[in-house]
């Protein structure tokens, strides 16, 4: 096996590594900052490690991204170095939609010009999705591959062939056996990332942890919930249109300032709107509930969410629908 494979963290191994440009920059002052996009099919642990590497406390600014090409997802400052996380809109490999070729060049455009991409795949498998996935991916930038879930690997031994045939299929900078769900896995994935980023400033204050606007993370929210609601019933292609976004100040000192909010989730047949809907509405009351707490949470506001469903056939199809949705 090549020694680019990084063998995943022992149990044995001591406290959390602090990475090398950072350890670095203690004593000269450098300050590193890059971009990195996580990419994967769908259901590999994309999120799971995100979450992680963010940590619980995502807090929202209404900050500007640093570029306008980029969404920005999340960062991470560990002592002189910058993780900035970019996100990818899903990769969809399987449909050739507008809305997928959207979606596909939307994912180019977020990952064309990063420091380094983390490729996500299930460890010991590669999928033909997955190499639709790889294909995509611009040529000339650093690609890790993380080979994830290596807890559901019962023995180790099967996945060193499964590694071997892995370094045939890219010049990947590194392979990194591991699992998203390990702290300590996690933890040694800044030291690995750290060596890709450049010296430069960093692009946001060192607390900062999103700089998503209130309004985008209340779309995402609610999209969240209406998957998470309707199980796998509900289409990929119903979506969430925010069409209220209005803040009022405190009226009183002490008190909170109020978010008001409206916003519609397309569907594409009457069957899927019943299915959002529920019995006697109680799906949906659940949805905005839900997001609502959330979003409270999120925002430290008073949130009022009003929510409607509404049936557009055809419209993953219809490209100019599909902009006026806001995604490209
Ligand atoms: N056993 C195990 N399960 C994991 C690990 N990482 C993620 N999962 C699980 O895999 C499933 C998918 O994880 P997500 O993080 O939602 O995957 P994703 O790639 O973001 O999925 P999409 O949003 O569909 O693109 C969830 O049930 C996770 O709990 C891991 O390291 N080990």
């Amino acid at each position: 096996m090549n020694d680019n494979v990084n063998a995943p963290a022992a149990p044995e191994d001591g406290p959390s590594a602090v990475p090398p440009a950072a350890d670095a920059a203690a004593t000269t002052g450098a300050r590193h900052c890059g971009l990195i996009a996580i990419v994967g099919k769908p259901n590999v642990g994309k999120s799971t490690l995100l979450n992680a590497l963010v940590g619980q406390k995502i807090s929202i600014t209404s900050r500007k991204a640093q570029t306008t090409r980029h969404r920005i997802t999340g960062m991470r400052t560990i002592d002189a170095t910058q993780f900035v996380f970019v996100d990818t809109p899903g990769f969809q490999t399987l449909h050739g939609n507008a809305l997928n070729k959207s979606l596909n060049k939307a994912v180019q455009g977020a990952v064309g010009d990063v420091d380094l991409i983390l490729f996500v795949v299930e460890a010991g498998s590669f999928t033909p999705a997955d190499a639709r996935v790889l294909a995509l991916l611009s040529k000339g930038i650093p690609i890790v591959l993380l080979a994830n879930k290596l807890d559901n690997i019962h023995r180790r031994g099967d996945v060193a062939p499964w590694l071997q045939t892995m370094q045939e299929k890219h010049p990947f900078a590194e392979i990194v056996p591991m699992s998203a769900k390990s702290a300590k896995d996690v933890e040694r994935m800044f030291a690995i990332c750290a060596k890709y980023l450049p010296e430069q400033p960093w692009f946001y204050e060192e607390d900062e942890l999103t700089d998503r606007s209130e309004k985008f993370l209340a779309g995402e929210l609610v999209r969240e919930k209406l998957f998470r609601l309707t199980g796998d019933e509900l289409p990929y292609t119903s979506t969430v249109i925010i069409d209220k976004f209005e803040e009022e100040p405190p009226q009183k000192k002490g008190q909170k300032r109020l978010l008001r909010i409206a916003a519609t989730i397309v569907v594409e047949r009457d069957s899927h709107k019943a299915m959002v809907i529920g019995d006697k509405g109680e799906r949906i009351k659940r949805i905005g509930m839900e997001t609502r707490v959330e979003l409270e949470k999120l925002a430290d506001a008073k949130v009022f969410i009003e929510l409607w469903v509404k049936v557009r056939s055809g419209w993953a199809d219809d490209e100019a629908r599909v902009r006026s949705f806001g995604y490209e």
